[in-house]
């Protein structure tokens, strides 16, 4: 569905060279699959997926979507194309039902057929009762629903999202997620950004995390997690200015440590294990906390930073 190859975003300035946004990425996203670009803010991941949108030039390498190339078949590649921008762009001037039918009618989809599915899409979005509401009316997660729903007017084959649960409440987001989860099965490919490694563990089947223009790492998340971390964590919160000393005298507890301005975290296979001779040796964390490594850990250990940095 998607190929790039050293694919690159130089964002011209006033002065100098501009800057490098984007610095040489392979990517290869296969039909009927959730891709995810997962990383900080400021990763890239933006400007990556207004490229393969094809609203932005690429200013480097070999992009091809849907095996189309964005400079030449730009209008093709919208056309066929589902695109879920990070802030709701929903017209506020106009209800639920009429956001949907305006924007069907943008792609020139005779009425009739708008309608229907537009009372599909409706119901798919778990809208149908506000079809009659005002966008200014609806939550956070509605108007988030709305724009998906809004986004798949066309049809697409493929659905680019960027962010699409950010400032949303734990309910609104996993109602978000069913959506996106009934989307995959029903084969659409989708294409995501996200921070929350949460996130990306529950949608993505397979996803690369960017940091600072590049590929950090790529692969399913279970497989990266288990290639770069260990199946648990502990973490140790001590009392102000005790982490360093303490970490050394952990040290040999667990695969290796990492110390936090706030706690240290010990990888180990088993975290119980880690507090309980913690303990043992007469430190007393004033909080422990053991839990699965997660995406994070993978961040941080690829990185030395926390994804919230
Ligand atoms: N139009 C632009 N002109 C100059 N620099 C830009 C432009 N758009 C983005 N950048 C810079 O490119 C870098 C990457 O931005 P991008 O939005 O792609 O990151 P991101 O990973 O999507 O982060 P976020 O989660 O904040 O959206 C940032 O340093 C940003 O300031």
């Amino acid at each position: 569905m998607i190929t790039a190859r050293g694919l690159r975003k130089r964002f011209r300035q006033t002065s100098g060279d501009g800057f490098e946004a984007v610095r040489g990425i392979d990517i290869d996203v296969r039909k009927g699959e959730a891709f995810g670009f997962l990383g900080p803010n400021g990763a890239g991941k933006s400007s990556t997926m207004r490229m393969i949108a094809s609203v932005s030039p690429v200013t480097g390498g070999e992009l091809r979507i849907l095996g189309m190339d964005p400079a030449v078949d730009g209008p093709a590649i919208r056309g066929r194309i589902g695109v879920c921008p990070q802030e709701d762009n929903l017209d506020q001037e106009l209800n639920v039902f009429d956001n949907l039918y305006v924007y069907g009618r943008y792609f020139g989809l005779p009425k009739q057929v708008v309608r229907e599915r537009v009372g599909e899409l409706l119901e798919f979005a778990k809208l149908t009762e506000k079809a009659k509401a005002k966008v200014d009316e609806l939550s956070g997660g509605m108007k988030r629903r709305l724009t998906i729903a809004r986004s798949l007017i066309n049809r697409p084959d493929l659905l680019l999202l960027d962010e699409p649960t950010t400032g949303l409440d734990p309910q609104a987001r996993h109602l978000l997620w069913d959506q996106l989860f009934r989307l995959k099965q029903a084969g659409v490919t989708l294409v995501l950004t996200t921070h929350y490694m949460d996130e990306a563990e529950q949608l993505c089947d397979r996803l690369v995390i960017m940091d600072k223009g590049v590929i950090v790492a790529e692969g399913a998340p279970r497989d990266l997690i288990r290639e770069h971390s260990t199946r648990e964590v502990a973490e140790l919160r001590f009392g102000v200015g005790e982490h360093a000393a303490h970490a050394e005298l952990l040290a040999d507890l667990g695969d290796r440590i990492e110390e936090l301005p706030d706690r240290l975290l010990v990888y180990a296979e088993d975290g119980e294990e880690v507090v309980a001779r913690t303990h043992e040796r007469g430190l007393q964390p004033i909080a422990t906390l053991v839990r699965r490594s997660t995406l994070e850990d993978v961040f941080l250990r690829l990185t030395g930073r926390t994804l919230v940095d």
